[in-house]
């Protein structure tokens, strides 16, 4: 089986391979990976350091060429990258697709704001003199990624960094390194110069930790689980390095009596359990009002029957399987929790057999939650939601800004005035209303408060305010 090395300093290097396994059927190998040392790690990152003059004072038809170039051909080998990705994770093909075509506006949208970069230039509050406003690259930057997201959490990191002239060292999570491979050959394939896009697939702990304890790193973005977030966030101030963090999400998706009840379910249905569960932005916390409260339990039921969960590569599958093994044990420990804390189980809990072997979980629903129980306050990460009653929209609010984490909050409602209330009220980064809690646009801001996220948001123009520094230059004329 051919080796996929890193790219480091321009050159593919690396000899020993870790096994990239399939979740729908473990007895199937994606492909074979290098797996970068601490010692590789820090080649990288000298390598990274030495293309940043050059890159940082490149020419932005020379940046637009290479995201456009490197857009394209995302977008042109989108089914393939796709079923890369529904291989390599586990969510089903379509989402696996929609997701590489998403990585491809995203690379395509900063190509165009390579052609945007701007300053401001003001007249000093002293006679004869100008001030000019300008945005500068910070640095290298070090891009750690996790497996939830294998080519769009990448897109959204490397494509800003390097259209605002920053070199970068690209640590993907080890579980799916098929993606960022193909996102690295075809970033250099479009004519990145050598050093400014580092790979170094690996282990957290060994790769993630050498890039942590770096003082050449200028800043670090990192998306995955709060524990490592603080390591990032540690790190990052004993080294003076600007840092952004996006981590859990606890996210409401409240329901109204006046819901359109269709809309309700397709809601809840998607931000509970498609893509298994799997996304920062789902909803595991369905907050119902009384009067509405037993239809929604029934029609959502009933939805999650049709559910199909099977191999992500097969025409019907609607969940794939949970993405391994340890995070299949996280799911079903929670619903034993769940089980033991006294909440209902409504549908699901079991895991399933397939004609493969795979980590396959039923879509898993409890009534009867409260706010207070761990299945309501903790990131499960898994297709596992709990609906929690309330009295009326006041007590639904509350219930939903009551929760450490602030990523997104969904509403269903016909109201308008309740609709422009959540969304002035909700403590959240990101607020839906009759739409799922996941599932963003790729040229918007994306982020969330409280323990969700640190420092400025991702996406769109606003990642520039990570990405660059202001400088402000007074001249005498
Ligand atoms: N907000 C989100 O989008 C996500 C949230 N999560 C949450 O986190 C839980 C655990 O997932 P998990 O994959 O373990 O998350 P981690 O935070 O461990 O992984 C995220 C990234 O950090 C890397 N990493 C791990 N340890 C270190 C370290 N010491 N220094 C630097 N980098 C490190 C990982 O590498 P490697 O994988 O190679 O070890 C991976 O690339 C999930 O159940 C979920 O609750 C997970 C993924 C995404
Ligand atoms: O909801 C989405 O589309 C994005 C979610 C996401 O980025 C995440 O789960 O990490």
């Amino acid at each position: 089986m051919t080796l996929h090395q890193n790219l480091i300093a321009g050159e593919w290097v690396g000899t020993n391979g870790v096994e990239n396994i399939n979740p729908s059927n473990t007895k199937e190998v994606v492909g074979l990976y290098a797996s970068a040392s601490a010692d590789d790690t820090k080649t990288a990152i000298a390598a990274a350091k030495a293309a940043f003059p050059a890159w940082s004072r490149s020419g932005i038809l020379e940046r637009h060429a290479i995201l456009k170039k490197t857009a394209d051909e995302i977008l042109a080998r989108k089914d393939e990258i796709g079923t890369l990705l529904a291989r390599e994770e586990g969510k089903t093909l379509p989402e696996a697709i929609g997701e590489t075509i998403r990585a491809a506006q995203i690379f395509d949208f900063f190509a165009g704001e390579a052609l945007r970069l701007a300053g401001e230039v003001l007249p000093s509050a002293r006679p004869n003199i100008g001030v000019e406003i300008t945005r500068e690259p910070i640095g290298v930057i070090g891009i750690i990624t996790p497996w939830n997201f294998p080519i769009a959490i990448p897109a959204w990191k490397i494509a800003p960094a390097l259209c605002y002239g920053n070199t970068v060292v690209f640590k993907p999570a080890e579980l799916v390194p098929g993606c960022s491979w193909a996102i690295a050959d075809i970033l250099n394939r479009a004519g990145l110069p050598k050093g400014v896009l580092n790979l170094v697939m690996g282990k957290g702990s060994v790769v993630g930790q050498a890039m942590l304890d770096s003082p050449d790193l200028a800043g670090i973005t990192f998306t995955g689980s709060t524990g490592t977030g603080k390591r990032v966030a540690a790190s990052s101030i004993e080294h003076n390095r600007k840092f952004q963090l996006e981590m859990g999400g606890k996210n409401p998706m409240v329901v109204l009596d006046d819901a359109d009840l269709t809309v309700a379910v397709e809601a809840a249905a998607n931000s509970g359990f498609f893509s298994t569960g799997q996304r920062c932005t789902a909803s595991s916390r369905l907050i119902v009002t009384e009067g509405i409260h037993d239809k929604f339990v029934a029609a959502l039921t009933e939805r999650l029957k049709t559910l199909v969960v099977d191999d992500a590569l097969k025409p019907g599958t609607h969940i794939g399987p949970v993405v391994d093994e340890r995070q299949l044990a996280t799911d079903t420990d929670y619903i034993d929790i769940g089980r033991q804390e006294g909440a209902k189980l409504a549908f699901g809990g079991e895991t399933i057999a397939r004609d493969n072997p795979g980590f396959y979980l039923q879509p898993t629903l409890f009534t009867e939650a409260t706010n207070q129980m761990r299945i309501s306050r903790e990131e499960i990460f898994g297709p596992v939601a709990s609906v929690i009653r309330v009295k009326d929209y006041d007590e639904a609010l509350a219930v939903a800004n009551d929760t450490p984490f602030g990523l997104s909050a969904g509403i269903a409602t016909t109201s308008l005035k309740h609709a422009t209330h959540f969304k002035r009220n909700s403590e959240a980064g990101m607020v839906m209303v009759n739409l799922p809690t996941a599932g963003v646009d790729f040229h918007v801001p994306f982020g969330g408060r409280k323990a969700s996220s640190f420092g400025s948001r991702e996406q769109g123009k606003y990642a520039n305010e990570f990405f660059t520094v202001v400088k402000t230059a007074y001249t005498l004329a």
